[in-house]
């Protein structure tokens, strides 16, 4: 078993940074509260367009749902549009048709997709039906690939501390693959099938711990005394995978958010640690703030945009900028970013003439004996 992590009353193993942090708060309602405020300002902050979406990872069950709700308000109240925003969703059950009341489908749909404005083409969800299994799994790595990775994973946890289907064991460098579900997890999610073990599915597609890890940031929200244990494993444990959300700890921008039920298990130093850390970060002014490593890129990334677009302008030929998504339209054709040409030189173009050497002279160019008796053929011996 695998042990990365100093104790945390060594110097906080988790946390090295501000940028990974514990947030708590009193009840799932104000837990729920921060993540979906901390996402909306996310998104608004990253100005999504058509041609630089948003790349969301999203979770079921019944720990996201308040911050659907929130976030569908919010759609609602203007302050979020999900027009530019591509989804993908951490998994789905095996061989349950989409439209059951407990797929994981009809979950997104009911709770977030059909109330938002979203681009039903930029939602994806494991498709549990398809007639290859290890193929559609291999297709969604290469889909969340092309869609540029994942900008925020969102996630909530078993109580055995399990993220995604990544049930204990689960490797650590696993990626999205078939998973046979364990006797807790179908136990746990029974609830959902009027409580009769036998109409749970056995298995599913998932995400792998190395999928989420592969986000740029991770916020997971946590709430509840029976996720106790599993917070405190993941948080002053060392990184294993019998408690695969303990991984986060090798993540540069991990938020998990939790409410005081949670922290039961924790060591009342772990708690006092990070709400100091955080009355500290607001005392600064850090409260709610995109981690500085992601507003450096997107700054970077806009800049980048700006100069483009400014210099397509510059180039007239019918060039604008498409007002509705900020992409370049040249003549009605959507453009990529270009590489501005290379205009390959002679290496030698680049260094300058050597001095010419005593009792030489330069004709046409070449190097010659500047005396005229040099410039006799050299007779042969
Ligand atoms: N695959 C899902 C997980 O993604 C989810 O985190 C977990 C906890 O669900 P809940 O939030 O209902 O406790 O349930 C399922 O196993």
């Amino acid at each position: 078993m695998a042990s990365y992590c100093l104790p945390l009353g060594e110097g906080a193993c988790w946390m090295l940074t501000t940028t990974r942090r514990l947030v708590v708060r009193d009840n799932q309602a104000t837990a729920s509260e921060y993540v979906a405020e901390y996402i909306i300002q996310r998104i608004n902050a990253f100005a999504p367009t058509a041609t630089r979406p948003f790349v969301l990872g999203l979770p079921t069950g019944s720990s996201p749902q308040q911050v659907y709700a929130i976030l569908v308000a919010a759609f609602r109240e203007k302050r979020i549009s999900f027009k530019h925003v591509i989804t993908f969703n951490m998994d789905e059950y095996v061989g349950l048709p989409s439209a059951h009341p407990q797929s994981y489908h009809t979950f997104m749909y009911n709770h977030l997709f059909s109330h938002i404005d979203i681009d039903p083409s930029n939602v994806h969800i494991l498709d549990g039906n398809a007639p290859d299994l290890e193929s559609e799994c291999a297709a969604y790595e290469a889909a969340i690939r092309k869609a540029g990775g994942i900008e925020l994973f969102l996630g909530g946890i078993g109580p055995d501390g399990h993220v995604a289907f990544n049930e204990p064991g689960s490797s650590l460098n696993s990626r999205t693959r078939v998973k046979t579900l364990a006797y807790d997890t179908i136990l746990a999610n029974s609830r959902f099938f009027g409580d009769d073990l036998g109409k749970v599915p056995r298995m599913a597609l998932t995400v792998g711990v190395a999928t989420v890890l592969a986000a740029k940031e991770v916020v997971i929200i946590i709430t509840g005394a029976h996720k106790a244990l599993a917070l405190q494993k993941c948080i002053e444990g060392p990184v294993n995978h019998m408690w695969t959300l303990s991984s986060l700890q090798m993540h540069q921008h991990a938020l998990i958010v939790v409410d005081e039920d949670a922290t039961l298990e924790l060591q009342v130093k772990t708690v006092k640690y990070f709400k100091s850390i955080e009355g500290v970060a607001k005392e600064c002014g850090y409260d709610q703030m995109v981690p500085s490593e992601i507003a450096r890129q997107n700054a970077e990334r806009a800049a980048e945009e700006a100069e483009m677009k400014a210099l397509l302008e510059s180039k007239g030929n019918g060039t604008k900028a498409n007002g509705a998504n900020g992409g370049l339209m040249v003549n009605g054709t959507p453009q990529r970013a270009v590489t501005p040409d290379i205009i390959p030189d002679r290496m030698s173009s680049r260094i300058s003439d050597p001095p010419i050497p005593e009792g030489m002279m330069k004709e046409n160019g070449e190097l010659k004996m500047s005396n005229m008796h040099s410039r006799m053929p050299v007779p042969a011996y």
